[in-house]
């Protein structure tokens, strides 16, 4: 396995610097056709991290990947499931309330723990949203069954978002979310398509945002957008995701998710940027991983991430997604191809790849789009095919 992913990264070498001027990356964030062979060091490190992985999770001192998988562990992964949120928001025609809250009580039974569930944003801005409401009190009211706790944020950009997910004694009554997410970019230019102000005073926003939340128990995640290149601003440089992702930290985000938001990242940034992070004194556990797949280079990208001591990744099921503030953004990375990869070599996640490939055949089909994942169509044609009922 390791043999194999070190025979396709040496042969890349030569070919990076031929590709460099056609690359669809090249536009926004060059390749560094020297990356392989100035930067070997890094190169090796990250296959020596790779592989004493594998080697590590593959001795039989290891449990057996199952649901109940402990999820403390060095091989543990967690997935944050981004599919009812990320994965919909963009979706031109309004999804019915009914299938977002299938889709979330079916992935809520494939060993998932996080599952992103809606936002409360302005309307007007992001109408497939405007139900978030009514998702929450549904999910309080009759939580979905599943094989082991799970969490279900939701995105808050203001204090007028929060009020929807603070306890409500007014109808749909329910006694608050217990997560929430905030959201700032590490590009100007995003910021102010995305969120309507400056990085400044989004901060300005999300600092009562936070204080109330935690003062009522709910836990607030972070997400910084646009981390290696902005279609408004240009490349980002590292120093300033730094900058944003301490802030968000500071202010009492128990965990940060770096987004890729373009999809636009490679090996070669995504490593820069981690280490920039790592050697800025951001401890791995708490950050994540959100990678786009915009151009097919979201799971090689989650390997540096994980390389990198990253255990959090975000997904979509069947990839659902894309951003509607950032044009041409496909969806995050596929949760089947996600998981698929991160069993093989060795990492585990509790999560059923069978079972979550058919809710990604489920949710395709539902919306009537095309099914992004790799992994998930081609595990459930090997299946033997069920004889039809008289
Ligand atoms: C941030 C705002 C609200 C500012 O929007 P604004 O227009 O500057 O705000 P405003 O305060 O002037 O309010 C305008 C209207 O929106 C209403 N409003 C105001 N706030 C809310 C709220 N919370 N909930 C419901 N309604 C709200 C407000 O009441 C008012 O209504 P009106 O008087 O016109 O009828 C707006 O720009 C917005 O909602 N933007 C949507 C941003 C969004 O959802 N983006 C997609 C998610 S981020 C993402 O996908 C990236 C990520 C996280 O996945 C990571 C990655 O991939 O990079």
């Amino acid at each position: 396995m390791f043999c194999a992913s070190k025979h396709i990264f040496g042969r890349l070498a030569p070919l990076r610097a031929a590709s460099a001027s056609t690359s669809p990356t090249s536009t926004s964030f060059p390749l560094r056709p020297s990356f392989f062979s100035s930067r070997s060091l890094t190169q090796s490190r990250l296959f020596a991290s790779v592989k004493d992985l594998y080697y590590y999770n593959n001795s039989p001192k290891t449990a057996p990947n199952t649901s109940s998988a402990d999820n403390t562990t060095n091989d543990f992964v967690k997935i944050v499931e981004v599919g009812p949120r990320d994965g919909l928001q963009n979706e031109k025609t309004i999804v019915p309330l009914d299938t977002k809250i299938s889709l979330i009580e079916r992935l809520s039974t494939t060993g998932l723990r996080v599952i992103e569930a809606g936002s409360f944003v302005a309307p007007k801005w992001v109408p497939q949203m405007a139900d978030s409401t009514s998702i929450l009190s549904h999910l309080l009211r009759s939580p979905p069954l599943a094989p082991n706790p799970v969490t279900y944020p939701f995105l808050v950009p203001n204090l007028k978002g929060l009020e929807s997910a603070l306890p409500s004694t007014t109808p749909p009554p329910h006694p608050g979310a217990s997560e929430i997410s905030i959201f700032a970019s590490a590009s100007e230019g995003f910021s102010l398509k995305n969120l309507n102000c400056t990085i400044a005073t989004s901060f300005e926003r999300f600092e009562p945002v936070v204080k109330k939340a935690l003062e009522h128990g709910i836990k607030v995640r972070g997400y910084v957008s646009m981390v290696i290149s902005c279609p408004y601003s240009g490349d980002t440089p590292p120093e300033k995701v730094v900058e944003v992702t301490k802030k968000l930290l500071d202010m009492g985000c128990y965990e940060v998710s770096l987004g890729d938001t373009t999809g636009v990242g490679n090996p070669y940034s995504i490593d820069v940027l981690m280490k920039a992070l790592l050697e800025a004194g951001i401890p791995p556990e708490k950050l994540a991983c959100h990678f786009h797949d915009t151009y097919g280079q979201a799971i090689v990208n989650c390997m540096v991430g994980l390389a990198n001591g990253i255990r959090v990744f975000d997904s979509s099921v069947a990839g659902l997604g894309g951003c509607p503030y950032a044009k041409g953004a496909t969806g995050n990375v596929a949760t089947e191809d996600l998981v698929y990869f991160m069993h093989s070599v060795g990492m585990k996640t509790g999560v059923d790849l069978e079972k979550v490939s058919e809710v990604g055949a489920w949710i395709s089909e539902a919306i009537g789009r095309k099914n992004n994942s790799k992994v998930g169509p081609a595990l459930l044609a090997k299946r033997p095919e069920t004889p039809a009922s008289s």
